[in-house]
Parts: structure tokens; C-alpha cells; sequence
């Protein structure tokens, strides 16, 4: 939320400032805090836009732990971290020596080097599951499920829990407080040190300052557009349609704003405290410039090759910050394919950024695509011209079809031949509606499926037949519009289908499946893959890997991700370190150098 990261945590409850410090250690966020200028009074932004995606994932772990519950459930929270995070995170909250070590702990994760450490192993495959019982390595949830055996935890075996209570492990016997008095050495001394408590004010924004600059920028009605506008629609959302608040500036000029609008919006929006969001989304659409620049606009088959040169390319975000990357100069030639790594804040997301013009801070130096700066562009004209699969993939609002194709420039089997490529055609239609449509991937027997909704049509008309005069009547205005659209082949397979922003029918790697969807329809020569594949499985994300490899040969493909598995078989890795390349070269070379990706390689196997 939009507040300061201690609030973010608090969540309103009670300060306790010991455990609240001890938390921010172990959740290693120690060192992000000591670089804000407010320290944990720094302003997070709505949905931690000003943060990197680790940080957001700590921060959340961070609240959880703050809630000092009985049982915990964490859904992956350690695929956003890198390899020395996720063991001080391991061993400061969630193994029996961190802070919740006294607690139930149900974890689910992609991560299969975490389940040595599992008292139980519950896979969950086609909606059925199997649970594993086992010798853990450190003992984690053993302990918990007997002293709070009334726990609905579908245990199946409490003799085996209570077995696992009396292993000989002193760390099960301490209460969380001398747990975090004698806190585990992390594997990696350095990833987070003891916390600084310094407290400085934030600086805020009011509204109003909000609104008066705007005002003083674009005038009453261009303001009253965007705000309408950006009320409704996510940055991302503009960026993917390739549609811009230049283009609504246009618009504006040329009077399309009715007063019906205005009024509408001032009653509606201004008041509300997501206007200030709105705004400040606005402040970040003016900062991008034009949305075309008339006498330099981008070729219709740009880029030719994908040639990527960052020249002296240095970035803040703010002028009071640390520099985010620092004088990079790196050439990617055309068709390579570049896995870009690195600890958690190291400036990965921020150099993918900056192929995107994604930011309006201090920018020095130039991104070049085939030798052409990108700064010379009109944003509107480069960016649908480049492909990416951001960290946090979105849904919006509208119809699948709209969600695959904003632009309206493919065809509905496009979009179908996509899905299943990516494997999510299912998730919209099963097989056998889209067999009976025409639309099936493959002639696997598909008999057995059951139809719903033949089912509940057979059920209709046998209704239809019963009925007398008067019911019939009512039965037609009841059925009327259920099958209006009937007939409609598309509406019957489900691509019209409304989704939503935050529609939670689909999980963070349908999403991510989605996103590539539509990068394979587009086919760019440039992509970007910021952790594309971290919310999927190790199946999964080995058969997008491969998909992205057979899909994009002739492209040049910067892959950022954490799970080393995906990036192994790049030509070239870049290890990203405070801002600055620590590292470039084929993974075998850098392995066999022993240097920075060999570190890291060795802290992915632990
Ligand atoms: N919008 C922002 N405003 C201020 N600081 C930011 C913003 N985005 C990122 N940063 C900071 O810039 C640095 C680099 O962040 P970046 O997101 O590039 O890291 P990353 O290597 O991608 O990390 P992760 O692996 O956690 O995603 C971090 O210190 C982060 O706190």
C-alpha cells in the first residue's frame, strides 16, 4: 500500500520495535533500509512500485512473520529471491532456527533444494495429492505439529509427529526469543548485517501539491483526461497496447472531453485516495516525452536485427539515492541469447527497464537498438516494437481476446494456436469444446471428459417438454438470454470471456504463460524475460525455455532470472553487482573461471 515500509509491515497493529528490528533482519532487509534516505520511513509506493521484486517479496514474508501467528502458510516466498537470500531467509525464518520455528509451517515452493528440510512432502499433481513423510534435514514442522496437534493440518500421521518431537534438536526446544537471541550464522555473513534504527520523517505529497503540478503542466482539461484515465488503467496496460498519455493530450487538445466527464470524474474520483495514485502515475507519463516525434519515427521493421549496445548507461532514482547501475557498456549482438544474474537489488530489472524507456529519473548515457538511440524516439513508436514478459505479469480487464491481442491484429486462431503452444488453452476452454468448435490441439481421446453444459441443456429442454402453457412463457424470458449467444463459436469457447485485473482464476505463472502468448503472436526481435519463468514449475519452466529457444532463434533474448536452470544454456551471462557488470562470458567459461557466477552457482546447490 501506498505508506511507508514500516506501515507496510505494522499493517496497524502494535509496535513492538525489538521484534519488529529482529524481523527486518531476518527477512534480510536490513541493507535495503539502510540505502532509502528515510531508512523504513521511506514512502513505498501502491503495490511497492518503487521497489525491486525481491524487495516486495521480503516485505511481504516481513509482515507475515510480524503477525507472530500459530501456523503459517507461505506461497513460494523464496522464487524472488537470489541464492544467498533465500539461505539467510531459510535459516532466520523459516528452519526451526529462524523466527518462526516455533509455529506450523506449510510452504509451498518450486524449490526443490528446500524439501530435505520438510517434515512432509505434499505434491499436489492433477488435483490429487500425495504426502511423503521424512527424515528431515533440520527438523521444521515436526515440532510444531505436536505441540499444536489439534491442528487441521490433514496430518495423516501424528504418532510419526510426535515421534519427530523428540528428536534431539535444541533448537526445537528454545522459545522464538532465544532463538533470536543466539540468531544462526547465515551461510553468507554479509546478506544482511544487524539493523540501523535511525528514524527520519518522510517526505510526503499532499493531493493537493499533487494536483497543482499537473495543473501547472498540461492545463484543466488534458488534467481531468488523464486522471480519468489513469484511474482506470495501469502503466503496464498503456505500455502493452502501446497506447500513451501522449496520445490522450492529443485528444484533450481537440475538445473530446465532455462536461458530463468532468463532473462525472469530480464527483467519482478527485475525492477518493486513489486519486492521488492516478496522479502520480500522470507525473510518470509527462516525464516519458512525446508519444511520437514526427521527424524521427521508428521504420516499420524495427528493429532489422537486434543489435543492443548500452553506452555508458548510469541510472538513479532519485537524486538523494545510490546509483541503481552504474556506467555500463556492453554490446549484445544480434540473435544472442543473455542471461542476466545477480543478488537481489543488483539492478537487474532496472537495466530491462531502460531498453523500455520505463525511466524517468536520472538517465545518463544511451540505449542503442541497431545503432539508433532509443532516447531519440517517440515512446508510442519503439516500444510495441519490443517484446517483454514483465517480473509481475498482469491480466486486465476485458476479454481474454483483449488481453492477448489490445491492437486487434491477429486472428482468433492465432490467438488459440498461441494458448496451446503455451500450454494454457485449457485454463480457457477444455479440449472438447474446443475440439467441437474446431480449435483442439490434438486427437488425444478426450470421450471422457464430461460437458457441463450439454449436460445442463439436456436438462433445459426435458423442462421445455414438461411445461405447460404458462411455465413454457416463463421459461422462455429465463432461458432467453442464456442462449442468446448460443451460436456465437467463439463466445461458446471462451476467448470472450471477461477476465479481470486481478482475477485470481489464474496463478502468477498462468499470467507469466499469458504473457508469452503474446510475445510469440508478436515475434519481436528484441525480448526481455525479467524472471518470465520464476513463478512456474521446473517442468514447466524447462518447456517455456524451450518453447522461447525454438520460437525466438533469430531473436535477441535478455533473460533475468534467479533458478540458474533457466539461464544455463544462454551464450553469454552478465552477473550484475551493485549497479555494475561483475561479470560477462559464456556460464562454462565463467563456471570454470571460478570467479562471481561460480559462487552463485555453488549457492544455488546448497
Ligand atoms: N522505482 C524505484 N524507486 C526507487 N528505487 C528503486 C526503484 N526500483 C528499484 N529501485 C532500487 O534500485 C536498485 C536496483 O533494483 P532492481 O529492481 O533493478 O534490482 P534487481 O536486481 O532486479 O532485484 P530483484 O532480484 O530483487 O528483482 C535496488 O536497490 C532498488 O531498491
Amino acid at each position: 500500500m501506498n505508506d511507508t515500509m514500516r506501515a507496510n509491515i505494522l499493517l496497524g497493529r502494535t509496535f513492538d520495535e525489538e521484534y519488529y528490528w529482529k524481523v527486518i533482519h531476518a527477512c534480510a532487509l536490513t541493507q535495503d533500509i539502510e540505502s532509502w534516505p528515510d531508512g523504513d520511513l521511506t514512502m513505498i509506493g501502491e503495490r511497492g512500485i518503487n521497489i525491486s521484486g525481491g524487495q516486495r517479496a521480503r516485505l511481504a514474508l516481513a509482515r507475515t512473520v510480524y503477525s507472530r501467528a500459530d501456523v503459517y502458510i507461505l506461497d513460494d516466498p523464496l522464487s524472488a529471491v537470489d541464492a544467498h537470500v533465500k539461505r539467510h531467509i531459510l535459516d532466520n525464518v523459516i528452519l526451526s532456527s529462524g523466527l518462526l520455528g516455533n509455529s506450523l509451517r506449510v510452504v509451498t515452493t518450486h524449490a526443490e533444494s528446500m524439501l530435505p528440510f520438510c517434515n512432509q512432502i505434499v505434491t499436489v499433481s492433477d488435483r490429487t495429492m500425495s504426502v511423503v513423510h521424512q527424515e528431515p534435514k533440520e527438523h521444521v514442522v515436526a515440532t510444531t505439529i505436536s505441540a499444536s496437534d489439534n491442528s487441521a493440518t490433514c496430518d495423516a500421521t501424528p504418532d510419526k509427529a510426535k515421534a519427530d518431537s523428540t528428536h534431539d534438536d535444541p533448537a526445537d526446544d528454545n522459545s522464538i526469543k532465544t532463538d533470536i537471541e543466539k540468531p544462526t550464522p547465515a551461510a553468507d555473513a554479509t546478506a544482511d548485517p544487524e539493523p540501523a534504527k535511525e528514524k527520519k520523517q518522510p517526505k510526503k505529497w499532499t493531493l493537493w501539491e499533487n494536483a497543482k503540478y499537473v495543473f501547472n503542466i498540461c492545463g484543466w482539461h488534458v488534467f481531468t483526461t488523464l486522471v480519468i484515465t489513469a484511474s482506470f488503467r495501469p502503466v503496464s496496460d498503456f505500455i502493452l497496447d502501446g497506447y500513451n498519455i501522449a496520445a490522450l493530450k492529443e485528444n484533450a487538445k481537440s475538445d473530446t472531453v465532455s462536461h458530463d466527464a468532468v463532473l462525472w470524474y469530480l464527483k467519482v474520483r478527485l475525492f477518493k485516495a486513489a486519486t492521488s495514485v492516478a496522479l502520480d502515475k500522470i507525473e510518470e507519463f509527462i516525464a516519458e516525452g512525446p508519444y511520437i516525434v514526427e521527424d524521427c519515427r521508428v521504420p516499420s521493421q524495427w528493429p532489422p536485427s537486434g543489435n543492443v549496445e548500452f553506452k555508458d548507461l548510469s541510472v538513479k532514482y532519485g537524486a538523494d539515492l545510490d546509483y541503481a547501475l552504474k556506467n555500463l557498456n556492453v554490446v549484445i549482438r544480434p540473435g544472442e541469447k543473455i542471461g542476466i544474474v545477480g543478488r537481489t537489488g543488483a539492478g537487474k530489472s532496472t537495466l530491462a527497464k531502460t531498453i523500455f524507456r520505463l525511466l524517468n529519473e536520472d538517465v545518463e548515457g544511451s540505449v542503442e537498438i541497431d545503432g539508433h538511440n532509443i532516447a531519440k524516439f517517440g515512446v508510442g513508436d519503439f516500444r510495441p516494437k519490443l517484446g517483454i514478459i514483465p517480473q509481475e505479469s498482469t491480466m486486465f480487464n476485458g476479454t481474454v481476446k483483449r488481453n492477448l491481442d489490445p491492437l486487434n491484429e491477429f486472428t482468433i486462431e492465432d490467438m488459440w494456436a498461441a494458448m496451446i503452444k503455451c500450454g494454457v488453452a485449457d485454463v480457457i476452454e477444455p479440449k472438447r469444446k474446443r475440439k467441437s468448435a474446431g480449435i483442439a490441439d490434438d486427437d488425444e481421446d478426450i470421450d471422457g471428459e464430461e460437458d457441463n453444459d450439454e449436460v445442463k441443456i439436456k436438462a433445459d429442454e426435458e423442462r421445455w417438454e414438461k411445461a405447460g402453457f404458462l411455465m413454457r412463457a416463463l421459461l422462455f424470458l429465463l432461458l432467453k438470454k442464456k442462449y442468446k449467444k448460443a451460436n456465437d463459436k467463439h463466445q461458446k469457447i471462451g476467448i470472450n470471456r471477461n477476465v479481470g485485473q486481478d482475477d485470481n482464476r489464474f496463478s502468477s505463472g498462468q499470467r507469466q504463460l499469458f504473457s508469452l502468448c503474446r510475445l510469440i503472436m508478436r515475434k519481436r526481435k528484441v525480448l526481455i524475460l525479467d524472471e518470465a519463468t520464476a513463478e512456474v514449475d521446473l517442468e514447466t519452466d524447462g518447456k517455456m525455455q524451450e518453447l522461447i529457444r525454438s520460437e525466438f532463434s533469430e531473436c535477441t533474448v535478455l533473460t533475468i532470472a534467479h533458478r540458474l536452470d533457466t539461464i544455463m544454456s544462454s551464450d553469454r551471462i552478465i552477473v550484475m553487482e551493485k549497479g555494475e557488470i561483475a561479470e560477462i562470458g559464456p556460464p562454462q567459461e565463467l563456471i570454470a573461471k571460478g570467479g562471481k557466477f561460480a559462487e552463485l552457482v555453488k549457492a544455488n546447490e546448497f
